[in-house]
């Protein structure tokens, strides 16, 4: 841990009964999750006892040995970069910190001769600029002095980029630990000033320290427009809009800055400061032709990324017609068409999409289907999703793209973050630890959008959210400033949000091809945050179900769903009870109720600790190496701990599942041998393993009636279960080995089925299912069969 983290973790606010404690326990990303959670308690107690000690003047370090030891970090950090070396950050989250909710003109100047440790200096700014060059750390660490010349570590966190950074003044700064740095949490807390700002006038640096030589230096307008066409060009966006809007406080009413900016904002992904620049372009009177085709075209893409495909196409259609034949434009009408009627319909390529299925930023809209956020108040957060009228079992209820997400693919692989979050006490990883930042950084750019992320759930020790989702009223911003936030954002809040509602979405992929994150190790699996998904609450076998294509999330429903019934989706599945139960602990820390667990749970613990011991038993490797005999005293095994007295109709028996799955595929395999009686036996293993899952599988039919329903399946088609990709191989496995006894048309209703699992999971038909399921039909020989009879 870096010491402006460590220190970071000590400026808290009052908290009652500190016990008098040594020092900070010692945290390290290695400790087991165990001694991770008893040392993050004791961490928590030791900045509890912190808070207790009264503000301090602190230990100052000395300017010069500042700025050197920065000057050291930077050149260390650039070798280390330039040497390819992957630099591996942690830092602690999830304490309370402070966050300004005071606008700047509240608030009076404060030297840093007067900051103290423990205090965070509410009604107070600081005034300061940078001495030295600014250090990537997870944050952004700065030196910086003050007028009279005192100098100071600065660490920002969450800043949308270190291009440029030299803050100017900081809002109610807190600073921390015996050789203090001053922590910032929010962008929102930091303000780039304008050399010709009010807060500027008749300040002087008394240090005489003289920058080298900045280019953000006073211009003309004209200047400032060819400065920021050079960083535009250079891939520097925010260094460009800021450019822009240097030269747009010298003269307003010069219109190509604001074209130029909304290109910038654009690019940076702050759709509503695009939106903004490009209505103001268009309503100067009597700007050119050319650039109002430009502003409209701007205008347009930024309302069809703010998911706004009227609009869009309404720009796309006054651009079309004065460019008449020119694809690009075409081409983004169609788009915003399309986008508009799967945001309507909900019917979706899903086919060509999973096409696309390594992207990570696919190109789809929005779908509310029929359902509604109701208070519920039995949960954390009073809210839940019900379903507004009868739903039928793979009916599509909610298509949402993620409001920030990182992947392992395309964060930078240079830097590796890791970081403790003091609200689960564990470690999170380089995705969960990005993923805070990015959400802050959409909301730096589109601030109308902050409240739909704010009025999430924050967890047990949060105000609780409103009883309604989404917010009804977005804030309303006019032309905005790269220079400061429109909002002021809570940065623990976001952290606690990302805490309790993130998702970890893995792609589907083909079969016997990995999306590249189950083989990954844990630190590089994905996360993002999706916002009405947020909503659903928990139940281990849920009645509906949620898949990422891409990073485009498809929800639907697993089970019929009656009118006004909630909906519910798994927040993770593990076979055995306890596993669950961890996975589950920071959002049901008294354990899940949900009537499966009852039920699993209503089987007494010494059944349920010979379950735990037989889930391991059933992992793949050790399944794996096992004969048939060993396989199959596994079935006898597993079966004793589903006790006959508690039968019911339809138990869903997940190891006993997993274990005939593993006697019918080692039968299936030797089949080459004993054709017929392993072939019958391999099939019968498979159907128990299907029962075992849920599944209800009908009486056998004759014959005769089969060929008079084209259509039937071997299944019923009731509800999906929760292992339902185990379930499609193993029924395709089943088609398998009726082809190979000759008897097709008995295969041919196991392939319906399998087909009919894969469109109720993933939509997109036979021909999805012939796609995702590729390589298997293929190994199987049943890809012919497949094509035809499905
Ligand atoms: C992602 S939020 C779900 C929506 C939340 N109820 C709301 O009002 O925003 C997750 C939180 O909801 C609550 N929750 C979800 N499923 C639950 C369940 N089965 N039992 C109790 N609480 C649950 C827990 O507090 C959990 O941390």
């Amino acid at each position: 841990m870096s010491p402006e983290d460590f220190f970071a973790a000590m400026s808290q606010k009052q908290q009652p009964a500190p016990q008098v404690l040594q020092g900070p326990p010692q945290i390290s990303m290695d400790l087991p999750p165990d001694e991770l959670r008893r040392r993050s308690e004791e961490l928590e107690r030791w900045m509890a006892h912190q808070r207790q000690l009264p503000p301090a003047k602190p230990d100052r370090v000395g300017r010069q040995m500042l700025v050197q030891s920065q000057y050291a970090s930077h050149d260390s950090s650039k070798e280390r970069a330039g040497n390819g070396e992957v630099q591996l950050r942690m830092t602690i989250g999830g304490f309370e910190g402070h966050s300004s909710k005071n606008p700047l003109k509240d608030l009076s100047p404060i030297p840093l001769e007067e900051l103290l440790v423990r205090k965070i200096h509410t009604g107070r700014y600081l005034l300061c600029r940078t001495i030295a060059p600014c250090v990537r750390t997870v944050g952004i660490q700065a030196v910086v002095e003050d007028q009279a010349g005192a100098a100071q570590t600065l660490a920002i966190y969450n800043y949308p980029t270190s291009e440029g950074s030299t803050p100017d003044y900081v809002d109610e700064p807190a600073t921390q630990g015996p050789h203090p740095i001053i922590r910032v949490d929010s962008p929102s807390d930091i303000v780039f000033l304008d050399p010709s700002s009010p807060y500027l006038q008749g300040v002087e640096w008394r240090s005489g320290f003289s920058p080298p030589s900045s280019p953000l230096i006073s211009r003309t307008p004209e200047g400032w427009k060819s400065l920021g066409n050079t960083y535009f060009q250079s891939g520097k966006w925010l260094l460009a809009a800021r450019a822009y809007s240097r030269g747009l406080i010298m003269d307003p009413t010069v219109f190509l800055l604001h074209l130029n900016r909304a290109e910038a904002y654009l690019r940076l992904g702050y759709y509503s400061a695009a939106i903004a620049d490009a209505e103001h372009v268009l309503s100067v009177p009597n700007v050119p032709q050319a650039s109002r085709d430009k502003a409209t075209f701007r205008l347009g893409k930024a309302l069809y990324f703010m998911r706004d495909y009227l609009g869009a196409e309404e720009r796309f259609k006054v651009w079309v017609s004065t460019h008449p034949g020119e694809a690009d434009g075409s081409g983004w009408l169609a788009r915003s068409q399309s986008r508009y009627r799967e945001s309507q319909t909900g019917e979706y390529d899903w086919v060509e999409l999973f096409r696309q299925h390594k992207k990570t930023d696919l190109d789809a809209a929005e779908y509310t289907g029929p359902v509604e956020v109701k208070a519920l108040s039995s949960y954390g957060g009073g809210r839940g999703v019900v379903a507004t009228r009868e739903v039928k079992v793979g009916e599509l209820l909610v298509v949402a793209k993620p409001f920030a997400a990182a992947f392992p693919d395309c964060t930078n692989q240079k830097e590796l973050f890791m970081s403790l979050n003091m609200h689960t006490k564990a470690m999170e990883t380089h995705s969960q630890t990005v993923l805070v930042s990015r959400v802050i950084e959409t909301i730096y750019g589109n601030p109308q959008l902050y409240p739909q992320v704010r009025d999430l759930y924050a967890g047990p020790n949060a105000e609780s959210p409103p009883s309604s989702y989404p917010p009804k009223k977005a804030p309303v911003f006019g032309l905005m400033s790269p220079d400061s936030v429109g909002v002021d954002i809570d940065a623990d809040l976001m952290q606690a949000i990302c805490t309790y509602n993130s998702f970890t979405p893995s792609r589907e992929s083909p079969i016997g091809e990995s999306d590249g994150t189950a083989k990954r190790k844990d630190m590089e699996t994905p996360s993002a945050l999706y916002l009405l998904p947020s909503l659903f609450n928990h139940a281990c076998l849920s009645n509906a179900g949620w898949h990422c294509i891409g990073d485009v999330m498809a929800i639907r429903a697993m089970a019929n769903i009656g009118a006004g019934e909630e909906i519910t989706l798994p927040y993770c599945w593990n076979p055995s009870l306890s596993k669950r139960q961890e996975h589950l602990k920071k959002h049901l820390p008294q354990g899940c109720s949900c009537s499966f667990c009852q039920q699993e749970r209503s089987d007494g613990d010494a059944i349920l600790a010979q379950r735990d011991t037989l889930a391991e038993t059933l992992g793949d490797e050790a399944v794996a190496r096992m004969s048939l005999a060993q396989r199959r005293s596994l079935v006898e095994e597993v079966t004793v701990v589903y006790p006959a007295s508690q039968e019911s109709q339809g138990r869903v028996k997940p190891l006993l599942a997993k274990a005939h799955s593993a006697v019918g595929r080692k039968l299936f395999l030797a089949a080459v041998q004993h054709l017929e009686r392993d072939l019958k036996a391999s099939i019968d293993e498979f159907i128990k393993a299907l029962e075992a899952s849920g599944i209800n599988i009908p009486k056998k039919q004759t014959k005769k009636n089969r060929k008079q329903t084209k259509s039937h399946l071997a299944i019923s088609t009731d509800r999906v279960p929760v292992d339902y990709d185990r379930c499609i191989m193993e029924m395709s496995m089943i088609a398998a080995c009726f082809v190979r006894l000759g008897e097709e048309d008995d295969a041919i209703p196991w392939l319906r089925a399998g087909s009919w699992l894969c469109d109720a999971v993933l939509g997109g038909g036979k021909e999805l299912f012939l796609l995702k399921y590729s390589s298997l039909l293929e190994r199987q020989g049943l890809r012919e069969i497949a094509t035809k009879s499905l």
